[in-house]
């Protein structure tokens, strides 16, 4: 059976990705599949989505919460003609299902879908869900939850937890090779659009990384706005050191770090996990309710990463972190283990199962 699949939704990383999750295992089960991405020309997917070989539809739609009066009533005057562009593209791809992913794009295409009486289903990446996801949940067939918090939301007959999808890239089952350099590699990112915070407080730390200048091997992600800057800072304090605004192929970053200094989005702590790494998670203080501490929290307790909350942040304090992690390889071993031991890498396969059952009901 050939199935039609159109996943609506992105803006961000965290977002776009589990959808491309959800796309390469629905190729996985069979390549007659058929899968068509619905997005904005304001979010990621443009940028990546071509260099994978999915087609993208684009709408013209745009946030409307937390915008000021002016631009939230020109984002709602944007819904109908948005509304209409979903049911055209529709009708034209004939889906099976509509997978809405979280992100603006998601809303009219899902919504569209619904009252065309089509198979639909949202995900929701965080435990504490966005505007979107919260209108969707209410009409949506099914509601696929990465965190079992995130249920409160949502009427509870709809939902399942299937856990956050990562890409297959994430989870190749190659064995772990054991390090033979005393090189000390460090990633550094600031989820999909990197992390201004968190690049002033590497840049304040780098006088006091001096005394590790030689064992560490530095990639650093940016974003675009502090991509420079970075680069010259590494560059005059002779660090080895990799920066670019933007990393096209995460898994293999993830593969050659000893330890990660990044945000907790719920899709960096999806791939965390399932790669079993040790992590200084910086939690991006104003997402909505908070909810990159409340993910860190989890992996904290667990004892699965350390946790600097933004208002710690500064040079010194990361430094005492990273030495800390680094004079104490055992405690870094014992961190991603029980990283590892939270992971799952069977969220799309669980996601792509339920929606088969859907469709041939
Ligand atoms: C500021 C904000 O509100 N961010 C939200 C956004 O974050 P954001 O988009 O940053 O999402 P995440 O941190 O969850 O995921 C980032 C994704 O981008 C990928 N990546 C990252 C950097 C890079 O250079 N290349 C790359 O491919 C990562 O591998 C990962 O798949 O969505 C997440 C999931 O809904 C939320 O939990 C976050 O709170």
């Amino acid at each position: 059976m050939t199935v039609r699949v159109l996943i609506a939704g992105g803006g961000t990383g965290g977002h776009l990705f589990p959808g491309v999750a959800i796309a390469e295992e629905w190729l996985r089960r069979s390549e007659e599949n058929r899968i068509l991405f619905v997005g904005t020309n304001r979010g990621i997917e443009q940028k990546v989505l071509k260099k994978m070989g999915f087609p993208l539809e684009l709408l013209n739609v745009e946030g409307i919460k937390g915008r000021g009066l002016i631009r939230s009533t020109l984002a709602l005057l944007k819904l109908p003609g948005s509304f209409l562009q979903s049911v055209r593209i529709i009708r034209s791809f004939r889906p099976d299902i509509v997978i809405g992913v979280g992100g603006y794009a998601s809303g009219p295409a899902v919504a569209a879908a619904r009252l065309m009486g089509i198979r639909t289903a949202i995900a929701e990446q965080n435990s504490i869900p966005g505007l979107t996801n919260r209108i969707l949940g209410c009409f949506v067939d099914r509601v696929f939850l990465s965190f079992a918090d995130g249920g409160k939301w949502f009427p509870a007959k709809k939902t399942r937890v299937s856990g956050n999808p990562i890409r297959a890239a994430f989870f190749t089952g190659k064995p772990v090779v054991e390090k033979v350099t005393d090189q000390f590699s460090l990633l550094i990112f600031g989820g999909s659009q990197g992390a201004h915070a968190i690049n002033s407080a590497v840049l304040d730390a780098l006088p006091f990384l001096k005394p590790l200048q030689g064992v560490l091997s530095i990639v650093h992600q940016t974003g675009e706005r502090d991509c420079e800057s970075m680069s010259a800072a590494y560059a005059a304090g002779g660090f080895n050191a990799r920066v670019v605004p933007f990393i096209q192929d995460m898994a293999s970053a993830y593969e050659s770090a000893d330890l990660l200094i990044c945000r907790a989005g719920a899709t960096s702590i999806a791939e965390i996990t399932a790669m079993g790494k040790g992590a200084i998670l910086i939690p991006f203080p104003y997402a909505i309710g908070d909810h990159q501490t409340e993910n860190a929290k989890v992996l904290l307790k667990a004892g699965a990463a350390v946790m600097v909350p933004e208002k710690e942040l500064d040079g010194r304090r990361l430094v005492d972190e990273i030495k800390n992690l680094y004079d104490h390889p055992s405690r870094l071993k014992e961190i991603a283990a029980n990283a590892a031991n939270m992971g799952n890498i069977y969220a799309a396969s669980d996601i792509v199962d339920t929606c088969l059952a859907m469709i041939k009901k």
